[in-house]
């Protein structure tokens, strides 16, 4: 048995999701117990430097390359309070598995840019704080081996829902929206997973730029306005949506420049209609791609949300509209925490990586070859 920590400082910039994990074993045989989760703030200088580092116009390498050293550091600062908080000592923890903060995910081939992904924050950082070996840099190698370098958590999906033999999907609501088909087969070939587009994304962005909150809390916002099917209709027309999967996106597509477009092009909406429609378009796209690209080749038993937009009544509402004849619950009804997946994720990713083990899923990245993830930093 083994301690780990799984640390995702996902899209949404929200805090450094932590998690420690108890880690039996591995591959699909692999025991795992979450002992204690927190989220662990970013101040807020540090997110407006992360903010910036992925910003083409406002980005330098000089930016880049100080934030990788602070955010080592912010990452060994999750870990110790993570472990102050579980009342357990740092010294019992066998290995951090840390995902990085993602500043660029560019997994096409566009103009003279080949396709490649980029985290940060200095595994040598974490490690020396915190004395414990680290592994990081998980998606270079899918990259590699031809793939998108994402999603990489459907491996967990596939160790978790593979036993129950339905058609399961599996929906993270998170800055970005990625979905996993687990299918009743339950052969990890058989997967289908891919990033369907926002999850919170453009929703927290029109929230920070119109009514200065950090996002629509339980849908409120949404709820108390109208949607304007012409803005909708236009949003709905992006190119992303149309990309067949494997497919992944971000910040570049759905980011502060979308969002501000969204507000310039469109003066005279008010605040609580325009988010109502991000909201719309956000469940839409959602349903949307089930339609067009896993229906039509099985019949969903269940579809189970995760992410912290599975907290959006008003999204979760307008989703199951879209979707009568599925039925809809969230990580909760199964027993487990909708905020913490992703860093759990980590947690096993990176106790495969220290056996070895290949854990990308091919189906889902596109990659030619399965491969083991990660980068070793001993303590
Ligand atoms: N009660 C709530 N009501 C509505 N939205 C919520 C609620 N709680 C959290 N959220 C949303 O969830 C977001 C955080 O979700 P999460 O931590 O899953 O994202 P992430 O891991 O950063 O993103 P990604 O999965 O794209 O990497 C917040 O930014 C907010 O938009
Ligand atoms: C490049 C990158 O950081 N992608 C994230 C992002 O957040 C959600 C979605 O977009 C997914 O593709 C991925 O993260 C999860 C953890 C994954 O790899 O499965």
């Amino acid at each position: 048995m083994k301690y780990a920590i799984g640390l995702m400082s996902g899209t949404s910039l929200d805090g450094i999701d932590s998690s420690l994990v108890e880690i039996e074993g591995n591959g699909i045989n692999t025991k795992f117990k979450e002992k204690f989760f927190n989220c662990y703030s970013i101040p807020k200088d540090i997110k407006r430097e992360i903010h910036d580092s992925m910003d083409l116009e406002k980005s330098n390498v000089a930016l880049i390359c100080s934030l990788n050293y602070k955010l080592g550091k912010l990452f060994a600062d999750a870990c110790i309070e993570l472990c102050y908080r579980a009342d357990i000592p740092i010294e019992n923890i066998d290995f951090i598995a840390s995902h990085g903060q993602t500043i660029y995910h560019n997994p096409y081939n566009v103009k003279n840019y080949v396709p490649s992904t980029l985290q940060i924050g200095e595994p040598s950082i974490i490690a020396y704080n915190t004395k414990t070996t680290v592994i990081s840099n998980f998606r270079g190698r899918d990259i590699a081996a031809g793939g998108q370098g994402a999603p990489l958590v459907p491996y967990l999906d596939y160790i978790l829902f593979s036993k129950y033999k339905k058609n399961i999907a599996i929906h993270n609501i998170g800055g970005i929206a990625n979905t996993t088909i687990v299918p009743s087969t339950g052969k990890k070939d058989d997967i289908l997973a891919f990033d369907t587009g926002p999850g919170n994304m453009i929703i927290d962005g029109l929230c920070m730029e119109l009514k200065g909150l950090e996002y629509d809390k339980d849908g409120q916002v949404a709820k108390s306005g109208k949607i304007n099917y012409k803005i909708l209709e236009k949003m709905m027309n992006h190119s992303f949506l149309k990309k067949l999967p494997p497919k992944s996106t971000g910040r570049e597509d759905f980011g502060m420049n979308y969002v501000r477009k969204l507000i310039g092009e469109n003066p005279d909406v008010t605040s609580e209609d325009l988010i109502a429609t991000a909201t719309e378009f956000t469940a839409l796209t959602m349903a949307e791609a089930y339609k067009s690209f896993v229906l039509d080749k099985l019949k969903l038993d269940e579809l189970i949300l995760c992410g912290g937009g599975a907290y959006n009544s008003t999204l979760l509402k307008s989703l199951q509209g879209h979707l009568k004849e599925v039925k809809v619950s969230t990580m909760e009804d199964h027993g487990m925490n909708s905020f913490s997946k992703e860093a759990l994720a980590f947690a096993i990713l990176g106790n495969e990586c220290l056996n070895n083990i290949e854990s990308n899923v091919k189906s889902a990245t596109g990659a030619k070859d399965y491969v083991v993830l990660g980068d070793i930093t001993y303590s």
